[in-house]
């Protein structure tokens, strides 16, 4: 169990960087995640704490050893792909006795550690088993099984459930949670699913274009994010474009559409800004000291355990999310609507390019 750091580390495919010289902290028995669209360096930032390859620039550290050009086996690294790579014609034992047969360990020892990593991921009985011969969530924990089996420092999950259905993909984010608190171990885990790393993660860093834009709890990067990408990618929220027309030190007067928003914080210098609030922050109901503004319904829509309605502000569509029957009762689309939010709801951020 180690603390993983990266130190501007960079990486480039044919003269094109791939990851932009990125700083990251994991700390030991730590559930880390890195999160991001398709093509972000996720899964090239992997690689390189895996050891399957190597930064053009920077250093990787674990603990107060550099393994920055250590190959994978010597740095206590193991690596679960997406499609668990199991070897078909080898039972479930062997293909999880397979890396301590390579390093030799005596027979007794490894039928116990095989035993040990089946117990973990529930496979007890599974032994002689063939891969064909499971389901994908049992080939997954085949997969997880033999990479804990050498009782690696670091584990590392690259979209471990993207071949998963729905409610499988559930079951094992659980498991996997499970066994890694059980075991304490220090899990750095790849995914482009937002609510799976807000789930899964103790921290997350939200990655964009070969760059880290944020790490923080998952709490912090839904209700804190400091990009408008990051905000943005973090579920459904409203991101509307507005303009700094008057500023007192951090509180600052914005215009969007026909509307004027007074005494909200902003820290930046750019007069194009966006205001980022999620649905569930408005309110359809006066609140006290709240700004609003008033526009007609657009769209109600019913999803069971809350409804959103949709406001139309100007050409501006905003959301709303709320789980009062209530409140929504009566409510037709073209009637006026009046939306309620506390300015501490209102997130400004500079408006990216
Ligand atoms: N071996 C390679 N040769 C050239 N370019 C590469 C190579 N591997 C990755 N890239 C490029 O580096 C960038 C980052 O790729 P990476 O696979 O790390 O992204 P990712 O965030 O993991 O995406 P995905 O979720 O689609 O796997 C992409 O533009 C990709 O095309």
């Amino acid at each position: 169990m180690v603390d993983v750091r990266l130190e501007n580390v960079v990486k480039e495919f044919d003269g094109v960087q791939a990851v932009k010289g990125i700083n990251l902290h994991i700390k030991h028995g730590e559930l880390f995640t890195l999160l991001g669209p398709s093509g972000c360096g996720k899964t090239t930032t992997l690689r390189m704490i895996a050891g399957l390859d190597y930064p053009t620039s920077g250093k990787i550290y674990f603990g107060d050893q550099e393994v920055t050009y250590l190959p994978s086996y010597e740095r206590g690294a193991v690596l679960v792909f997406q499609n668990y790579a199991l070897w078909p014609h080898m039972t479930v034992f062997d293909n999880v006795a397979y890396g301590l047969k390579l390093k030799k360990v005596p027979k007794e020892e490894i039928k116990k550690k095989v035993e040990w990593a089946l117990e973990l991921v529930k496979l007890k009985g599974f032994e002689n088993r063939y891969p064909t011969q499971l389901s994908g969530g049992q080939q997954q924990r085949v997969a997880i099984a033999r990479a804990l089996v050498v009782e690696p420092k670091v584990l590392l999950l690259d979209e471990p459930l993207s071949n998963l259905d729905a409610k499988l993909r559930l079951e094992m984010r659980s498991e996997i949670r499970r066994i890694q608190r059980e075991l304490g171990i220090t899990v750095i885990y790849v995914t482009h699913d937002q609510e799976e790393a807000m789930a899964i993660s103790d921290r997350i860093a939200v990655m964009n274009v070969g760059t880290v834009e944020q790490v923080g709890t998952p709490r912090d990067i839904y209700e804190r994010p400091q990009s408008e990408f990051v905000a943005s990618f973090m579920g459904k929220t409203n991101v509307i474009p507005a303009k700094v027309v008057e500023r007192d030190g951090n509180k600052v007067t914005v215009e969007f559409e026909s509307f004027r928003l007074d005494g909200l914080y902003y820290d930046g210098d750019k007069d194009d800004v966006v205001l980022v609030i999620r649905p569930e922050r408005i309110k359809l109901h006066p609140v006290e000291n709240a700004v609003s503004i008033e526009g007609t319904v657009d769209l109600v829509e019913y999803y069971g355990f809350f409804t959103e309605v949709v406001g139309l502000f100007g050409d501006t569509r905003i959301i709303a999310r709320t789980i009062s029957d209530r409140e929504v009762q009566g409510l037709r689309p073209t009637q006026p609507v009046t939306f309620y939010i506390n300015r501490e709801d209102i997130i400004v951020l500079p408006k990216q390019l």
